[in-house]
Formats: structure tokens, sequence, C-alpha cells
């Protein structure tokens, strides 16, 4: 039985993660953390994730300790670096599917890897991971007059854009076609004059109402389109994959991994 702990345990994602974690038949909700601050310290989690009868409280997340076995951080960029400083003293392993990362907050995540086992994935679903596949083999297939456009919708409380899923396979395209992302990624045509170049990934976002998350590569050429779409219609979906991630990263050495790791996919 693993025993997990979830930071943000009040969130949309922590909701679940909480839930993913008492249901599953391998694992058992050790502890649902919240900020020092928050109100709900001390009280039953089950009344507010809807859940089954459990016997876990709120609890500070400062109060994380070795007693268990992976955290799981699904929170904000600050929120997850202060995590992971918590789960290093601890020596505690880490899943995490915080987006929005800066390239600092990305370097502190891999430093941190030298001290505790973690996995990091912008989207915890088997689909888009077979997904980050797929595109891959159409980017080296579809080689010769192709426009690659990346289209992401999400529900209107999602802060960062594109979303982390949308990035991941764009880089995972620029990376089939031996392209640097940061040089192709094209977020903005509103000041550009003139045809499109080729050698470009192109990003389009929307927000509204609850859509959980939707994400589709178009590879455009004279005569046909391709589209590789994915549609996640319950944030449980994630969950699980958190939870799965947890069991395996459990007793894995110090380091980085991904969920590219976990379902073996390489
Ligand atoms: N990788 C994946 O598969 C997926 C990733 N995500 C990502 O998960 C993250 C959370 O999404 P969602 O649950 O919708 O967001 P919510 O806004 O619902 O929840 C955010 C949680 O983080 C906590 N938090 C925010 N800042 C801090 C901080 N500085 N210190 C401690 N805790 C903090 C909040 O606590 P408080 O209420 O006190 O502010 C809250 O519990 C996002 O980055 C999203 O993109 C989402 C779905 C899938
Ligand atoms: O914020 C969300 O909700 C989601 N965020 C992740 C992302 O940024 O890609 C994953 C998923 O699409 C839901």
């Amino acid at each position: 039985m693993i025993k997990i702990a979830v930071f943000g345990a009040n969130g949309r994602m922590g909701k679940v993660l909480c839930e993913a974690s008492l249901s599953a038949q391998y694992a058992q909700l050790s502890t649902a953390l919240v900020r020092e601050s928050n109100v709900l310290i001390g009280q039953p989690v089950g009344p507010v994730i809807g859940c089954r009868d459990t016997e876990v409280a709120f609890a500070s997340e400062k109060s994380l300790n070795s007693d268990v076995d992976v955290a799981i951080d699904f929170t904000l960029p600050e929120g997850m670096k202060a995590h992971l400083a918590l789960a290093i003293k601890q020596r505690v392993p880490m899943v995490i599917g915080t987006t929005g990362l800066s390239d600092e907050e990305m370097s502190t995540l891999k430093d941190a890897a030298q001290y505790i086992p973690i996995v990091f994935s912008r989207n915890y679903s088997v689909g888009i991971n077979l997904l980050e596949n797929l595109v891959q083999v159409a980017a080296k297939t579809l080689s010769e007059d192709i426009d690659i456009e990346i289209f992401e919708a999400h529900h209107r409380h999602k802060i960062d854009a594109p979303s982390g899923t949308a990035l991941m396979i764009g880089e995972a395209i620029a990376k089939a076609k031996g392209w640097d992302h940061a040089e192709v990624a094209k977020f903005d045509r509103s000041q550009d004059g003139g045809e499109k170049s080729q050698q470009e990934i192109g990003y389009s976002v929307m927000r509204g109402g609850d859509i959980v998350g939707e994400h589709t590569a178009y590879f455009a050429a004279e005569g046909e389109r391709l589209e590789l779409t994915h549609k996640a219609s319950s944030r449980m979906t994630f969950a699980k994959g958190a939870v799965r991630a947890a069991a395996w990263v459990k007793d894995k050495p110090n380091g980085l991994y991904t969920m590219q790791d976990v379902l073996d996919l390489h």
C-alpha cells in the first residue's frame, strides 16, 4: 500500500487527487495538505471532496513528514517550489503536474531531482502521452509542404497559456524535426506581415466554461490535412495517472522521470 500526500488538496485537481488516492486499491491517502493559513485545517476531507468515508483531515503543508511514500503536487509554480523544498527536507519522492513553469523554476525542479526521485509531466493521461509519440511520427513522415499548428482549449479558470500540454506536444514535434522549439514557436501573429514560414509551430488558445482539456495538432498540406486530437472529459484521468506514477516512483533512484517512463512508452 503506497501512502500518498497531496499538496494543494483544496484545489480542483487536489480534490480529485485525494479521491483517486482513496479509491486506488494499491494506494491510500495519508495526508491532504493545504497552505498553513487555510481554514480547512483540521476539517475532514470527505465532505469537501464528496467522497466515501475517510478518517483523513486537512493538514498544513508544513506538516509533511517522512511517513508518507510519495507527495503529489498540482498547484502553481510558487507553491511547487515551496513543496519541493519540503519534500527534499523529508526525503519524500514527488509526482509533479504543475504547469506554467519558467525556465528558472524548471531548473529548480531539475536540481531537486538530485536529492529525491521526481516524476514531472505536463499531462498524466495515457492518451496525451501516446499522442506525444504519434505527433513525432507524423512530423517525420509528413516532411514536405506541411504547416504545423497546435490548438488547445481549457476551462475559464486556467491561468497559464498555452497549456503545458500544448507546449509538450510542440516541443516533441520540434525535436522530431530537429528544430529549436524556442526559435520556431509562434504565439502571436498579430504584428506579422506576409506569409507564414513552414519552419514554424503556431499556437492558438481558447478559454471557456468547464472544458477539462482539449488538444489538437494540425499537419496541413496542399490537398490534405491530418488532425490528431485528444479530449479529456474528466480530471480523474489525470489523477489516476498521477497515482500510478506515485506507485512507480516510490522506490526509484533519485532523478527526473516523465510519464513516458512510467508508461514505458519510449
Ligand atoms: N499535469 C497534468 O496532468 C495536469 C496539470 N494541471 C495543472 O495543475 C495545476 C493546478 O490546477 P487546478 O487544480 O485547476 O488549480 P486550482 O487553482 O484549482 O488549485 C491550485 C491549488 O494550488 C494551491 N496553491 C497555489 N499557490 C500556492 C502556493 N504559493 N503555495 C501553496 N499552495 C498553493 C491552491 O491553494 P489556495 O486555494 O490556498 O490558493 C490550490 O489548492 C495547474 O498548474 C494546472 O495546469 C491540471 C490538470 C492536469
Ligand atoms: O489547467 C488544467 O486544467 C490543465 N492543465 C494541464 C496543461 O496545462 O496542459 C493539463 C490539462 O490539459 C489540464
